[in-house]
């Protein structure tokens, strides 16, 4: 579960780039944040993470307030898992390797059990388990990002537009993997996107972002049939 409330932050101490902003996400929920180019989407994920830290409010994952708990810290005790847009795998490393890094303070028993149940999850991984990630599709790099920040079973995944540079296509399948990992782990997912209406497809709930704050939130069917969202947001009426 993931609480903000009334956050304020920025990259330096002039300019605040999230101004008030107030969400939730609940356990086993994907929540989408939509918004305009630079309305703070990546930041809100870098804050959550802690690359970023809280000029002000509170930020409280699985109830705890973590506003000022650093992000090595959050990934290693605090349940989190954030998957970057870009640079997310080791292009050098093999898929299994990739996956060790992710479960690098686990022990090698919990390691080996994990990247096997990854393997059942992920069947794309299981087959490519020894080549090297430079070897993948961009999906196939996507899941891998994704199945990394899963190694140490993280309650709460940030994933920042997990479909760039996707073709239609491959990108149900990496959202594919998204519903999975809430159906079967039952993990909070919070996560950035441009394709909005794809997005919402598999989303619970969204949040419209316009200059720092909350500009609109429901459920996420709700804002797929709400003509300002459609207008602004998902590119006029089409279907
Ligand atoms: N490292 C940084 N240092 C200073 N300012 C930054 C930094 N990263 C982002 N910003 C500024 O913060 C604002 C919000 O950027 P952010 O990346 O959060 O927006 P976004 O909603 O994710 O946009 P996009 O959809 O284009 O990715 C922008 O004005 C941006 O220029």
């Amino acid at each position: 579960m993931i609480e903000i409330d009334n956050v304020v932050a920025g990259y330096s101490a002039e300019i605040d780039i999230l101004r008030g902003m107030t969400l939730q996400a609940q356990r086993a929920e994907i929540v989408t944040l939509l918004g305009p180019n630079g309305c703070g989407k990546s930041t809100l994920l870098k804050t959550i993470a802690g690359f970023l830290l809280p000029r002000r409010g509170r930020i409280a994952l699985q109830g705890e307030d973590v506003s000022q708990i650093p992000v090595h810290r959050k990934i290693r005790h605090g349940g989190l898992g954030f998957v970057p847009q870009t640079d997310n795998v080791f292009s050098a490393l093999s898929v299994r390797e990739n996956l060790l890094v992710g479960g690098h303070f686990l022990t090698a028993a919990a390691c080996t059990k994990r990247i096997d149940e990854l393997a059942t999850l992920y069947p794309v991984l299981a087959r490519k388990m020894d080549l090297r990630a430079a070897s993948l599709s961009g999906g196939e790099r996507q899941i891998l990002a994704l199945a990394r920040a899963l190694m140490p079973r993280p309650s709460i995944l940030l994933l920042d537009e997990p479909s760039a540079g996707l073709s239609p296509k491959v990108l149900h399948e990496v959202f594919d993997a998204i519903v999975q990992v809430r159906d079967q782990e039952g993990v909070t997912i919070l996560m950035v996107e441009q394709n909005a209406m794809e997005a919402l497809r598999i989303s619970d709930r969204a949040y419209v972002l316009a200059m720092g704050a909350v500009a609109l939130t429901g459920a996420a069917g709700e804002l797929m049939r709400d003509e300002r969202v459609r207008e602004l947001y998902l590119g006029g009426r089409t279907h």
